[in-house]
């Protein structure tokens, strides 16, 4: 099973503009590499204006770099991860929203050992993942938790406590449950605490000075954390 603990959403417009504006110097494949060493073992590529074959050329590139040490995940991008899984890059899956591709048709394409990620934030897309065939999705992102400059389009806020009420919810439906939405340090603790299996990132790591010690930091103080007493 991929461990979503510390999830890294590397977004192309966030490393970007992190870069002109001189926090750091570097490209995304670069802020992988240095997440990765940093004990990050989730990535997901997030390239909101990409094409299929600018996705596919950068999920090669990421690919060659977490290469086994992390799980890779692509943003939408159903059909590109179709085409480099059949071609042998390590590429694990695709996470899709309430408005991407269905998870039932994503999963009929990817095949069962795939990843599969689906955004869910209201009580109606519990009900409709309880519909689905055991498997279907692999893990759920729950969001937003608090408000985020990254996603103009993003769920209202829930805080802490509609994080804990929704997980809760969501118990029992044998996927992993990964929070996100304005995250970073000082949080895992209350990330475990509601009851969530990983907490994704974008700008704590894409937009940090140094996202090495960034996702270093994350790393320690989740596995300095207590796990939700329910396991
Ligand atoms: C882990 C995780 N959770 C939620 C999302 C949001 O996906 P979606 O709702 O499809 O929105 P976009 O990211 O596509 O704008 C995510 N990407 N990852
Ligand atoms: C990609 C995404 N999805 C969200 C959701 O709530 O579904 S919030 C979000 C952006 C998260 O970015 P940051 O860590 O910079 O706040
Ligand atoms: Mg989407």
């Amino acid at each position: 099973m991929n461990d979503p603990s510390v999830y890294l959403v590397a977004d192309t417009r966030i490393t970007a503009q992190a870069r002109e504006r001189g926090v750091h110097a570097l490209t995304l494949p670069e802020v992988v590499a240095e997440a990765v060493e940093a004990g990050v073992r989730m990535v997901q590529i997030r390239a909101k204006d990409a094409t299929a074959e600018e996705m596919e050329a950068l999920a090669r590139e990421v690919a060659a770099v977490t290469d086994g040490r992390a799980a890779l995940v692509l943003n939408d991008a159903v059909d590109v991860a179709v085409r480099l899984r059949a071609a042998g890059v390590p590429v694990d899956g695709v996470h899709v929203g309430q408005s991407d591709r269905s998870p039932a048709e994503a999963r009929a394409l990817l095949g069962p050992a795939a990843h599969l990620g689906l955004s869910a934030n209201q009580p109606e897309h519990l009900e409709a993942l309880r519909r689905l065939p055991r498997g279907t999705v692999s893990a759920i992102g729950v969001g937003t938790v608090r408000a985020t400059q990254t996603k103009a389009d993003a769920p209202a806020p829930k805080g802490f406590d509609g994080l804990r009420d929704f997980l809760a919810a969501a118990e029992g439906l044998g996927v992993q449950r990964i929070a996100i939405g304005g995250l970073g340090p000082g949080d895992p603790s209350r990330v475990r605490e509601a009851g969530a299996d990983g907490m994704a990132v974008v700008s704590a790591i894409c937009a940090a000075p140094s996202p090495r010690e960034a996702a270093a930091l994350l790393r320690a103080e989740w596995d300095a954390s207590a796990p939700h007493p329910a396991g």
